[in-house]
């Protein structure tokens, strides 16, 4: 296909997604049942200009002073594909498949607009009534952290020391450009394709197979560290979902010790058991069953609470979810983190540390959940998180997280260069 015909199905897949309200995988992957004849490079840069397209779906609505899904999907090649208007004009010239566009006058018009005078949400490009989030997660800075959200997420491996090191991941991905992650010690990072250019499918190569990495973001790689599993230590996973944050445990405590991994949805601990045998991860128990934790009450040395949450700080990776969240997805998430908060508590022993995570950026998700914790439980205190930041960020002299008096650290793509999570440490006093 050529970009008039890449072109035209992206817009009919933003206007699917708009008018019938479809999750964008499940649009897209239509789009491909009834075009057998697109090959795998035509599907995969029609994705990248959805994706785009609703990463900057206001700013682009804001320039071209429409947001039609052809106003979207032409803003995206002008303005993050970098085609100017001639050239966009030009190579659609001839292609019978390629959609009507303004005239090239019309367009350079458009890309004269002044970005700087639109409302700041949409300078932003986050709905307006989540602003005020934006502001007291990161006060001043808080449109350009929201405008960092809005670029494409690279991609991140987790070397697994129990069968390799970095070097090997790094020599594996050679060919694509793979370099060590800034921060996590055993992070390894592909950047971004441009335009349509595909991200690599990492999990078909043979090193996958053999257990040498695991997909993860920097960030989550980080908020794993940050919870200082050592070997031999009792640990419980207590929101363990696929299990990401037991292997790497596994591999930090060198299969020495105990890592106990629930979640409530018992479905979603059933990918556990492949990624353990595939990483050589042997010290996991799966616990299944609220009934499989009983005894372990008061006796773990570090528990951790990956919580669900409204994954705010993931929009780079689905954009979509900006303009689907609501009012009451924030309050129905803020009440499930103080519920598994007060679970998940007792199970910490006397001197030992619960960790809450999210990969959110809003304070109602995150410092406001901890001085709630803090108000119900005063049988715990926060550890010192600089010190902890310390012995687990790679490079010294590498940006730091925003902390809030000792509250928590929030790392963030235009902080950190890496998805955005919130990391808070209590230890348990008596
Ligand atoms: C952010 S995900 C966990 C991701 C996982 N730790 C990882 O690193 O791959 C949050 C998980 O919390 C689980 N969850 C939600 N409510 C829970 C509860 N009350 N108790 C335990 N787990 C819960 C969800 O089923 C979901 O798998």
């Amino acid at each position: 296909m050529r970009l008039g015909g890449r072109l035209q199905a992206a817009i009919e897949v933003l206007s699917e997604i708009d008018t019938r309200h479809r999750p964008v995988p499940e649009a897209l992957k239509d789009w491909g049942l009834s075009h057998r004849f697109a090959g795998s490079g035509d599907r995969g840069a029609i994705s990248n200009l959805v994706h785009d397209a609703l990463r900057m779906k206001l700013s682009h609505g804001f320039i071209m002073d429409g947001d039609q899904p052809a106003d979207l999907a032409i803003a995206t090649l002008l303005r993050q594909w970098d085609l100017t208007p001639e050239a966009l004009a030009a190579s659609l010239d001839g292609d019978r498949f390629a959609p009507e566009i303004p005239s090239v006058e019309h367009l350079d018009a458009c890309l004269a607009r002044d970005l700087s005078a639109a409302p700041a949400h949409v300078q932003a490009d986050i709905p307006e009534w989540l602003a005020a989030s934006f502001e007291n997660a990161f006060g001043e800075d808080w449109i350009a952290e929201a405008q960092a959200l809005t670029a494409r997420p690279p991609l991140d491996l987790r070397a697994n020391t129990l069968c390799t090191s970095r070097e090997q991941v790094l020599e594996a991905f050679a060919d694509q450009g793979a370099i060590p992650t800034r921060l996590a010690p055993h992070g390894v990072r592909i950047e971004s394709g441009k335009g349509p250019e595909r991200q690599i499918a990492a999990t078909s190569e043979v090193s996958f197979a053999r257990g040498w990495f695991e997909i993860q973001d920097e960030g989550s790689q980080l908020a794993a560290a940050l919870v200082g599993a050592e070997p031999g230590e009792d640990i419980l996973d207590y929101c363990a979902g696929g299990g990401g944050k037991s292997l790497a445990f596994a591999a930090a405590m060198q299969n020495q010790g105990q890592i106990n991994a629930y979640d409530a949805d018992r479905r979603r601990l059933a990918p556990i058991v492949e990624r353990m045998r595939r990483a050589g991860a042997e010290i996991i128990q799966i616990r299944e069953r609220p009934s499989n934790l009983a005894g372990l009450e008061l006796q773990m040395d570090r528990v951790l609470i990956d919580a669900p949450c409204t994954g705010t700080g993931t929009w780079r990776r689905r954009p979509d979810a900006k303009w689907r969240i609501s009012d009451k997805n924030i309050a129905d998430r803020m009440a499930d983190q103080d519920k598994v908060l007060d679970a998940a508590a007792v199970y910490v022993r006397p001197g030992g540390e619960l960790a809450y995570v999210t990969c959110s950026l809003l304070p109602e998700e995150n410092t406001d959940r901890v001085k709630a914790f803090l108000q119900r439980h005063p049988e715990f205190e926060t550890i010192s998180l600089k010190q902890r930041w310390g012995s687990v960020a790679a490079d010294p002299d590498a940006p730091v997280p925003y902390a809030d008096q000792n509250l928590g650290l929030l790392l963030s793509p235009r902080r950190t260069g890496t998805d955005g999570f919130y990391f808070a440490g209590f230890r348990r006093k008596i």
